[in-house]
Parts: C-alpha cells; sequence; structure tokens
C-alpha cells in the first residue's frame, strides 16, 4: 500500500505553493484521516450513485458504516495519479460541518479509491432541475448560505485554501437538507494576499470560471466567489447557467471577459440578492465580497425571501437575525414585548392558538418559514403589514374557533375527512401551494369532493370566484352549497367550552334544494 498523504507526508511543507514553511501542531504523524485498506471497502458495482470525470462515485460500506466510494479506474498514468492525490491530500487538511467528510483512501492496484460521507440527497443541480421537488426560495438561500459556510471555511484558513471547482453538482445535500461542498481536485493552496496563475490550462468548469482564470491571469480566492455568484444564480432561477446559449467555448470567453456578460437575472428577484450577485460576478475581483461579507448578507436576504410582511420582517431580523427555528417560548415572549400585547382576556387562549398553527405537534420551536406562512394568512388579506397582537393574533383565534376550520390538512386529508358526509358539508384549510391562500373543499351535489381557491387580496380581504368579503367567515356565510361544518378540527380542543356560533347556524341559509340528510 502506498502512502496516500504523498511520498513526503502532510507535514511536508513542500506542498505549498509558496515553498514556506508552516509549522505543523500535529504532534505525531498518526492524525488525520485513514488509509483503508481495498478489502475494508464493500460495494456492488451497480450501486452507481453518479460518474464524473474523475471515475465513478459508488453507495457502499466501509468498516460497516455507509459510505460513498469514488473509484478512479482504467489507466492510472502519472497525471490522473497526481490529481487523486491531491484530492486526497487537500481533503484530509478540511473538517467542516459545510465540507463533505474525507474518511479514507486506498490504493488498489488499478484502481483509486476515496472514502467519504453518503450525502443521500445527491447534488444540488439535480435538485434543482428535479421540477418535483419542492424547494422554497428561503430553503434555497439557506442551502446557498450553507455552501458560503464552507467556502468561508477553506478561504480562512491558513494558508488559503481554494476550491476552483465550485459549482451546483459538487455540492452535495444530505437528508436535512444541509448542504456541503465536495470534490476537491482542482483545489489549492495560496499564500494570503498573493495571486496564482495556471501555467498549461486554465482548472475549472467553463460555466463557473472567473474571467481572470479563463484568461490565464493573475487570480486569488476571489475566482471562488465568482463561481458562487453563478452557484446563486443557479439557486434563484433553477436554470441552467447562460441557458445554453453558447456552443463554443470561444465565443463565451469573449462574451463573458470581454463583454462582461452574465446570466440574466429576473427582474421580480428580491434586491438584495441580486445585489449580492451582481457583486460576486464582478468583473473586477477585488469588487467581489468576502464570504464573510456573503453569509452576513445571505442572513437578511433568508429573512426576506421568508417572511413578506414588513413588519414581521422586521420582527425577525430584530431578535432572530441568524437563526432559523427558534424556541417557541423565547419567541412568544419575545412577540409580546414586540407587540405590547394587551392582556384582554383574551391573551392566554391568543397564545395557545398561535402555537397551534405555528408549532409543529411534538415540537417546541418557530421556524422562519412557518411564521412567514401564518402572517401571509393572516394580515396579508388585511393589507396591514403589521404582527400587531390585536389584530393578527386576535383574527387568529377567531378563525381557530369555527368548527369547519381545519387548517394544514391536505387535499387528500381532506377528501378522506369528507367521505360519508351529504351534500353541503364543507371545511376550509390552509392552501399548500399558494401563499397566503386558502381552499374550502366541499362535497358537491353527485357527492363528490370539490376543492375551490379563496385568495387574498391585500387590503381588501378574501376572493372566491369574484366573491369578495373582508373575512372567511363572511366568505363562508355567503357562498352557496356550504351548510355543514365538517367535524373533527383538531383546533376545538384548544377551547375549554363549545364555542358558542362555532357551527351549524353561522353557515349560509340553506336554500330549498337542500337536502341535509341527502345521501
Ligand atoms: N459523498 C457523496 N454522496 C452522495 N453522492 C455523491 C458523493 N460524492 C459524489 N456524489 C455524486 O456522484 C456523482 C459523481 O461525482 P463526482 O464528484 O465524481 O463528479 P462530478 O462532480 O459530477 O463531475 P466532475 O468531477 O467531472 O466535475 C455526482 O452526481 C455527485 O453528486
Amino acid at each position: 500500500m502506498q502512502n496516500l498523504m504523498g511520498a513526503k507526508r502532510a507535514r511536508d511543507n513542500t506542498y505549498y505553493s509558496s515553498g514556506q514553511e508552516y509549522p505543523s501542531f500535529h504532534a505525531t504523524e498518526s492524525f488525520g484521516p485513514s488509509e483503508v485498506t481495498p478489502e475494508e471497502i464493500e460495494f456492488d458495482a451497480k450501486d452507481v450513485i453518479g460518474s464524473g470525470s474523475f471515475g465513478t462515485v459508488y453507495r457502499g460500506r466501509c468498516r460497516q458504516k455507509p459510505v460513498a466510494i469514488k473509484v478512479l479506474r482504467g489507466i492510472i498514468d502519472e497525471k490522473k495519479l497526481s490529481e487523486f492525490r491531491t484530492e486526497v491530500h487537500n481533503m484530509s487538511k478540511i473538517f467542516h460541518p459545510n465540507i463533505c467528510l474525507f474518511m479514507g483512501a486506498a490504493l488498489a492496484p488499478g484502481e483509486c479509491i476515496i472514502v467519504t460521507e453518503l450525502l443521500p440527497k445527491g447534488n444540488v443541480e439535480m435538485l434543482l432541475h428535479n421540477k418535483e421537488q419542492v424547494m422554497s426560495l428561503s430553503l434555497r438561500m439557506r442551502m446557498a448560505r450553507d455552501a458560503a459556510f464552507g467556502m468561508n471555511w477553506l478561504h480562512c484558513s491558513n494558508p488559503i485554501f481554494i476550491h476552483r471547482d465550485l459549482k451546483s453538482s459538487n455540492l452535495l445535500v444530505d437528508n436535512h437538507m444541509n448542504v456541503k461542498v465536495c470534490d476537491f481536485g482542482l483545489s489549492q493552496f495560496i499564500l494570503r494576499d498573493q495571486m496564482t496563475k495556471d501555467e498549461k490550462r486554465a482548472k475549472g468548469t467553463p460555466l463557473w470560471m472567473a474571467p481572470e482564470v479563463m484568461n490565464f491571469q493573475a487570480f486569488n480566492e476571489k475566482c471562488d466567489v465568482y463561481s458562487f455568484g453563478i452557484v446563486l444564480w443557479e439557486l434563484l432561477t433553477r436554470k441552467e447557467p447562460f441557458e445554453g446559449k453558447f456552443k463554443q467555448i470561444a465565443k463565451f470567453k469573449e462574451a463573458v471577459c470581454l463583454r462582461g456578460e452574465r446570466p440574466i437575472l429576473p427582474t421580480d428577484s428580491p434586491q438584495a440578492l441580486t445585489d449580492l450577485i451582481n457583486l460576486c460576478w464582478h468583473q473586477e475581483p477585488t469588487y467581489r465580497p468576502t464570504f464573510e461579507f456573503i453569509i452576513n448578507s445571505l442572513h437578511g436576504i433568508i429573512v426576506d425571501c421568508s417572511i413578506r410582511d414588513a413588519q414581521g420582517r422586521i420582527f425577525w431580523k430584530t431578535h432572530y437575525l441568524k437563526e432559523e427555528e427558534v424556541p417557541w417560548n423565547d419567541f412568544v415572549e419575545a412577540l409580546c414585548k414586540y407587540v405590547g400585547m394587551r392582556d384582554d382576556g383574551n391573551r392566554e387562549t391568543n397564545q395557545k392558538c398561535l402555537k397551534a398553527i405555528l408549532v409543529e405537534p411534538k415540537k417546541e420551536t418557530v421556524s422562519i418559514e412557518a411564521f412567514g406562512k401564518v402572517l401571509d394568512w393572516f394580515a396579508m388579506a388585511h393589507g396591514v403589514t403589521s404582527v400587531e397582537a390585536d389584530t393578527v393574533l386576535d383574527r387568529i383565534r377567531e378563525l381557530l374557533t369555527r368548527s369547519w376550520f381545519h387548517g394544514d390538512i391536505t387535499t387528500a386529508e381532506a377528501e378522506q375527512k369528507l367521505v360519508g358526509l351529504p351534500h353541503g358539508a364543507f371545511l376550509v384549510r390552509f392552501s399548500s401551494t399558494n401563499a397566503g391562500n386558502y381552499t374550502i373543499s366541499s362535497v358537491a351535489k353527485n357527492g363528490t369532493p370539490r376543492h375551490q381557491r379563496v385568495s387574498s387580496v391585500p387590503g381588501q380581504g378574501y376572493n372566491l370566484n369574484g366573491l369578495v368579503r373582508p373575512s372567511l367567515p363572511q366568505i363562508v356565510n355567503d357562498c352557496d352549497g356550504l351548510y355543514i361544518p365538517c367535524p373533527g378540527s383538531k383546533y376545538q380542543s384548544l377551547f375549554a367550552s363549545p364555542i358558542q356560533g362555532s357551527g351549524y347556524e353561522q353557515c349560509s341559509t340553506m336554500n330549498d334544494e337542500t337536502n341535509l340528510m341527502d345521501q
């Protein structure tokens, strides 16, 4: 077995491009990731995850642990072996939760193998281009920030670690949608405040490559910031950079390097995000921000993408700028203080109701996305950009008292609840697909379930097929065919005694054709 950290061990300072010496804090040579033996690596040739220029990646096991196994096969010439060594050496230096964990490597006759942690959701590019994958902009920006955390770690190391092939396919995703940077085959170290140059060929992937790299000019870590700008654009648009516009590399180079052409930014994108992208892919590398700056910008952008209500944004930024999930107790205390909640006897019930729609069952935390959605549902229609307790919280309690209101149930769950109920039975729920909207699910005359969208009209109230009313109960009251509240709303248990006027008698007057036993 050869020594995978190179003929000279990782401590050997000749690896650094400058040749300058750095002290090692390793007390012995035995620290660091393992060299594993090929016998310890198990995988089935059918279990391919994907292939890249390096070789094939398999799902397998190493020392019993499920892992990703990257295998370089075929003719392993000096160049390939040197790239493999670079990747192993570089990966063995970096440890961060947003960097794919290097676990070990092996060299067998005709095979170079790298073992890393397995990221089950694949890469960001695949997810972005899979239209069935639901990914809110808020989530995509959190993914961007994860990548930026990983990149910041690389750029803060001493010497600086430049990735050189940052792109959406080199960002891997775990089961919790956390993102980790991978693929260090082209990476290199440079000294702080120094520049480097490619001698023979520009390394990286052209669509993500900084102009100065494409032009064989001197460059530094800001080339990764350019690539990150393109990744941010991909995360914003879910499209391929330049969308196949360029077929020839010469024309592409001319457009990007000479004319400063960049992927087109959608006009309706959040301003702070387009500003950040424009800074990242700036032609002049010194104008590009550091990853620390990028992370700080993304904190604010994530809040802007998650909460549309202006006051809600201010509240979250003031209290939780860097967090997406906060303890309920902390949140409710901060909210009460922020809005100066009056105690008119409903305070406790209001808080219980807010918790019921904001906090997932069995959890005691509030997520930024849930808070943004609740404000969409309860503030938008009223044209108030406000989290004022007196209005929004009272409105939440008022709606939850209605026995026909079932909240966040799915279409399938709504249909299940309506099975066997007569014509006119109905429930109202949040629309899962359209922010701020509701859906009325009811049993039609022919006994089949019917779903109608109620949209929020800022400043006016709610709109059901042209019927505009200031509140949802008024829509329910004035809409034909909604007579029998569907039982089983989970919110009813919040109220100690049956709510007066919460049921039947609040619904629209039945017309002559209505037959309650219409079964
Ligand atoms: N640790 C891992 N867990 C899960 N999937 C992985 C892991 N490492 C790589 N992959 C997936 O395996 C495939 C091949 O990865 P690889 O890094 O070899 O190539 P690439 O990045 O797609 O291409 P290239 O190296 O040519 O730029 C990609 O789809 C990648 O998402």
